[in-house]
């Protein structure tokens, strides 16, 4: 039996059986054999690179990349198109795109990597249409733009989510606050802070064995942690966290009414390509999700540099400032003046180690 068939009996398992006490450890052991076989179905046919010589292979470029997904004909091509120098063909035909289609988004002094992909379709993560090589490129991003058409069902929105989700990749979520080491001997001890809601000892225990994890050390922080946050912190190497915007596209062809409803929605933004409507606050949003920050520098005894920025990620330090001026310049780093957000006063001198605000000036002094 191949994987794709173990994949479907155990789902089918998992449809037949009641929710209830006494299945509640049988369900949370195929939800870990369905997490190994899914992971299986991922690795790539032996000879065959990631996604080599497919057209998907696009080298990362810019500060950050963003991926386009969404099924055929929501509009993704015409977004590119719109938002970028790039143009990707489109058409009122489904699979109009047929492979990775970069272009590059100027936002904020920084370059964004916008990647056009192929539409998708239910069943993708299994190997439907492209959808392997589509979602693996997606999994690549630092943001997935998720379009949607604002004309059809609301269910295609889980659709796509599930497809996400076989593959590992776990939108608007943070890592479960759980831990986890795997050790050479010792047995497995388990603990727990606070009483669990969700799991239980014989639970984590069966998973476990399950997994032939026999010696390691787990520490559940988190009271509402579930089985298949258990599992994703199991299968770490291969879950992706990523934000997620849902973008509604053709609002031209909807009611005023739904338009408002759907503009309410959590990580939601609405447009219309064919009306060149709320693009801009499309690029907005995403740059938001995106948390990247604008550092700029400052010569000794000279006006800082606004014209050029270094972009840094969320939570970035002096180092990785450095790092974006030249590969070794922290070899020769002294210390550091910073004035803006996360200086205590100006300028306030700081090491490697400091982190950094958006819109802060520095001036970085070497030996
Ligand atoms: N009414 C309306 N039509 C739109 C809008 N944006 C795009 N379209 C049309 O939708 C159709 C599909 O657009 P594409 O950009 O090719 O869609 P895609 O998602 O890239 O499609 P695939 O590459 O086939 O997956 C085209 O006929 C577009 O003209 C919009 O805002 N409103
Ligand atoms: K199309
Ligand atoms: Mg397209």
């Amino acid at each position: 039996m191949g994987v794709s068939e173990k994949i479907k009996e155990i789902e089918e398992e998992m449809r037949r059986t009641q929710k209830n006490k006494a299945t509640e450890y049988h369900l949370g052991l195929l939800k870990g054999k369905l997490a190994r076989l899914r992971a299986q179905l991922l690795e790539p046919a032996p000879g065959a690179g990631a996604g080599a010589g497919t057209g998907f292979d696009v080298s990362k470029s810019g500060d950050a990349r963003i991926a386009l997904v969404g099924f055929p004909s929501v509009g993704k091509s015409t977004l590119l198109s719109k938002i970028t120098k790039t143009k990707s063909e489109v058409a009122a035909y489904s699979f109009t795109t047929l492979t990775a289609i970069p272009g590059v988004l100027e936002y904020g002094g920084a370059e964004i990597q916008i990647l056009d992909l192929p539409g998708i379709i239910e069943g993708a993560s299994e190997g439907k249409g492209r959808g392997r090589q589509v979602i693996s490129a997606a999994k690549t991003s630092d943001l997935i733009m998720m379009v949607l058409d604002a004309t059809k069902k609301a269910e295609q929105r889980a659709l796509l989510e599930a497809e996400l989700e076989a593959v590992g990749i776990r939108l608007n979520r943070q890592r479960p606050n759980i831990y986890l080491k795997q050790k050479k001997a010792g047995g497995m001890k388990i603990n727990f802070m606070s009483t669990p809601k969700n799991l239980d000892e014989k639970m984590i225990y069966n998973i476990l064995r399950d997994y032939k994890m026999l010696n390691c050390e787990v520490l559940v922080r988190d009271e509402d942690a579930t089985v298949d946050d258990f599992i994703d912190v199991i299968m770490e190497a291969n879950r992706k966290y990523i934000k997620c915007l849902y973008v509604y596209n053709k609002i031209d062809c909807i009611s005023m009414e739904f338009l408002d409803q759907l503009a309410h929605e959590d990580h939601t933004v609405v447009m219309s390509c064919e009306l060149d409507l709320g693009i801009s606050d499309v690029v907005e949003r995403a740059w938001k999700e995106l948390n990247l920050m604008r550092i700029y520098t400052k010569r000794k005894g000279v006006e800082p540099d606004f014209s050029e920025a270094l972009i840094v990620r969320q939570d970035s330090t002096v180092e990785d400032v450095c790092d974006q001026v030249h590969r070794t310049l922290k070899e020769s780093f002294k210390y550091a003046l910073v004035w803006g957000a996360s200086a205590r006063h100006v300028p306030q001198r700081v090491g490697l180690g400091h982190v950094v605000a958006d819109e802060d000036v520095i001036t970085i002094v070497t030996k």
